[in-house]
C-alpha cells in the first residue's frame, strides 16, 4: 500500500507533512478545470476534487489524496488567474469585502471514495492601488485561487477569517487526517 499525493501543489505537500505524512509518490492530475455553465462554487470545487482523484493512476490498494481550492465571491468562481491583469481584477473585486474559500478533499482507494469539503470566510481589507501593485509585482498571486495566498504577503490584507486556516491554504489538515484514517491509512500507528 502506497500513499499517492495527487497534487502538484507544494502547499499541499507541506500541509501533509504537518501531519507527519510523506507521500510515497506525487502524481499531479491533469484535468479540465473549467466550470460548467451556471455551476456554483461549492459543487464545482467538490466536482473538481472528485475528478482529480479519479484521474490519478494508482494500484488497487494504494491510497490517493487529492484536493481543490476555490475562491467564491457570491456565486462567482475565482480560479487561478491566467495573468497579472486577471489577478489584479480578482484583488480589486475582493477588496473591502468578505468572500468564501472552499477546499474539497478526496481520498480514494480502489473504487472507494471518502470526500469532505470545508468552507471558510475571509475578510479582505480595502486595498490601495499601492498595495495591489506591490503584491502583483511580487508575483505571489501566481497559481493561487483568487489571485492571493493568505500564508504569504497577502496575509497583511486579511484581518479576519472564520473557518479553517489550513483549508484556505489548500488542505484542511483536521479533515484530511479523518479521511486518511477512514481509508485505512495508519496515521497514528506503525
Ligand atoms: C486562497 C488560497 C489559495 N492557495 C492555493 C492553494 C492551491 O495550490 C491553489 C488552488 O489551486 P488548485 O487547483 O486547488 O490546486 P493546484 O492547481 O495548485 O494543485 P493540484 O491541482 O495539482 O492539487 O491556490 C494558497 O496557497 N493560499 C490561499 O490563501
Amino acid at each position: 500500500m502506497k500513499l499517492i499525493l495527487g497534487s502538484g501543489s507544494p502547499r499541499r505537500r507541506e500541509l501533509l507533512a504537518q501531519l507527519g505524512v510523506v507521500a510515497d509518490d506525487i502524481r499531479p492530475p491533469d484535468i479540465n478545470e473549467d466550470p460548467h455553465k451556471g455551476e456554483l462554487p461549492r459543487p464545482y470545487c467538490r466536482r473538481i476534487a472528485h475528478e482529480k482523484a479519479l484521474a490519478v493512476e494508482a494500484a488497487p490498494d494504494d491510497i490517493v489524496l487529492c484536493a481543490d481550492t476555490t475562491v467564491a465571491l457570491g456565486r462567482r468562481i475565482l480560479g487561478k488567474p491566467r495573468d497579472a491583469s486577471e489577478a489584479a481584477e480578482f484583488l480589486i473585486a475582493l477588496s473591502g469585502r468578505r468572500h468564501r474559500v472552499v477546499t474539497a478533499v478526496v481520498v480514494r482507494k480502489g473504487d472507494r471514495l471518502w470526500e469532505k469539503d470545508v468552507e471558510s470566510i475571509v475578510k479582505m481589507k480595502r486595498l490601495s492601488n499601492a498595495e495591489v501593485n506591490a503584491y502583483l509585482a511580487a508575483g505571489d498571486w501566481e497559481g493561487k485561487a483568487g489571485g492571493y495566498a493568505i500564508q504569504g504577503p497577502a496575509g497583511a490584507f486579511i484581518p479576519w477569517i472564520s473557518g479553517s486556516f489550513t483549508g484556505i491554504v489548500g488542505l484542511p489538515v483536521a479533515e484530511t487526517a479523518n479521511l486518511l484514517q477512514a481509508a485505512g491509512y495508519p496515521l497514528y500507528s506503525d
